[in-house]
This record gives C-alpha cells, sequence and structure tokens, in this order.
C-alpha cells in the first residue's frame, strides 16, 4: 500500500513571512494520513525545517546539483539540501529542463546525487502540448522515465511526478482518462524494471491542480497524490487539497 503525497512547490515565491502557511498546515493536518511535503525556495530551507520542526509537514528543495561540492556558482549540493535538515528534492521539474537545459541523463545525475545523499528524489516527467497533440506522449514519457529515474531507485527513495508542461499554471489538466492512462503506463514501466519495489513508488499527478478538481483526480487510478504549485502557496488552497488526498 503506497502512502500518499501531496507535495507543494512554491517555485521563485515565499519570503520569511509566507512560512506562517507552514503553521497552518501543521495544525490543520496533525493526524493525516498523507504525507505532506512544501518545496520553499533555497534561501528559506533551514528556517522552515525549524519551523516545521514539530510538524507534520515535511521540507524539501527544488533542485541540486549533481556534485557534491566544487566551482558551481549558484547551486547547491544533495549534501547541502540535507545539511538543512529538508528530506525531498525536486529534479527534472520542466522549467529547470527549459530554462536550464538539463536533460534526462542529467536530472539522472541529479537524482542519483540527492539519493546518494539520503534524500528523496521527486522526478518530474512531462510532455509538451505539441508532443500530446502529435500522439506522442506516451513513447516521450517512457523515454523521460527510463532516462530520468536513477538505477537504485526504490519507493522508499524515489517519488514521480507526472507533470504535463501544458497543464502548468494554465488552469488545463488531461482528462482523467488521460491521466490514468499515462500513470498506468507509467506503473507499468517502473515494475518492469525494478518488480516489486516499481509497485512502491509513488506516482504523482502535477499541473493545476485545484481545490476544485482534486477529488477527481485522486479517484484516478493509480494516482498517489499531487505536486502542486500554485496552490500550495497558500493553506486555504493547498488544505482542502490535501483533505481530498487524505478522503481519496
Ligand atoms: O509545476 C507545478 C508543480 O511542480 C504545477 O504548477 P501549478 O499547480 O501552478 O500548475
Amino acid at each position: 500500500m503506497r502512502r500518499k503525497m501531496a507535495a507543494g512547490n512554491w517555485k521563485m515565491n515565499g519570503t520569511q513571512a509566507d512560512l506562517n502557511v507552514l503553521d497552518d498546515l501543521n495544525a490543520t493536518h496533525g493526524s493525516s494520513p498523507c504525507d505532506i511535503v512544501i518545496c520553499p525556495p533555497a534561501p528559506l530551507l533551514i528556517l522552515a525545517v525549524a519551523r516545521s520542526a514539530k510538524g507534520v509537514v515535511a521540507i524539501g528543495a527544488q533542485d541540486c546539483h549533481p556534485e557534491p561540492k566544487g566551482a558551481f556558482t549558484g547551486d547547491i549540493s544533495a549534501g547541502m539540501i540535507v545539511d538543512t535538515g529538508a528530506g525531498h528534492v525536486i529534479v527534472g521539474h520542466s522549467e529547470r529542463r527549459e530554462a536550464y537545459g538539463d536533460t534526462d541523463a542529467q536530472v539522472r545525475a541529479k537524482g542519483e546525487a540527492a539519493q546518494g545523499a539520503g534524500l528523496i528524489a521527486i522526478v518530474c516527467i512531462g510532455e509538451s502540448l505539441a508532443q500530446r497533440e502529435a500522439g506522442d506522449a506516451l513513447p516521450v514519457l517512457k523515454a523521460q522515465l527510463a532516462g530520468s529515474v536513477p538505477e537504485a531507485s526504490t519507493g522508499a527513495n524515489l517519488v514521480v511526478a507526472y507533470e504535463p508542461i501544458w497543464a502548468i499554471g494554465t488552469g488545463k489538466i488531461p482528462t482523467l482518462e488521460q491521466i490514468g492512462e499515462v500513470h498506468g503506463v507509467l506503473r507499468a514501466e517502473l515494475v518492469a524494471r525494478f518488480g516489486d519495489e516499481g509497485d512502491a513508488i509513488r506516482l504523482l499527478y502535477g499541473g493545476s491542480v485545484k481545490p476544485g478538481n482534486a477529488a477527481d483526480i485522486f479517484a484516478t487510478p493509480e494516482v498517489d497524490g499531487a505536486l502542486v504549485g500554485g496552490a500550495s502557496l497558500k493553506a486555504e488552497d493547498f488544505s482542502p487539497i490535501i483533505e481530498a488526498l487524505a478522503a481519496s
């Protein structure tokens, strides 16, 4: 039985004042059956970990460099993330693949660094609108999954997030049939590669998840939770999503 996960990706949003969201989430979801993760910008990681130390909300980073240290100005390593007390890191988000040219091989190397340091890697994959409209979504996603997921992955150190690029920040989501089809294919691929362990890896959906569509998405087969952007910035939006997941 896979434990459900609601993860919030704050992207480049939030200051110290916004960490009160953690207080609200911890107060509301203290006995949640779901894993709850907030990934704030890197400057807030240490403060966020301290703020949530007695709470259920885990803290994650939004990216890491594959190398442990060195001359990589502006980057942070997986070990540095561990040093903050955070337990998760997102790698391969489409915004980083697009803006920084992260390839599947680089995403995999980041995921290996994350897992090697003891973090849970949240590996993101997703097709573009052009790929979806050309009927190429499934082969594209299979290739991204194969190329981006580290070899040593287990249900304990890997989470995969399916985030169609065209659904991110747009208010558009795939049909529930499309989400179910993709998640079913990803599950089959993970089981083919990792056996029983592939069945333990959580599959999140991401892209315009809101309080109004969350319950339907969470009722879709093989959806173990969500990676939420905009609707994770305020407790009043993220809380109902967590509640919908807990009820699913
Ligand atoms: O990119 C996302 C999460 O990583 C999704 O963002 P939105 O929920 O704002 O569409």
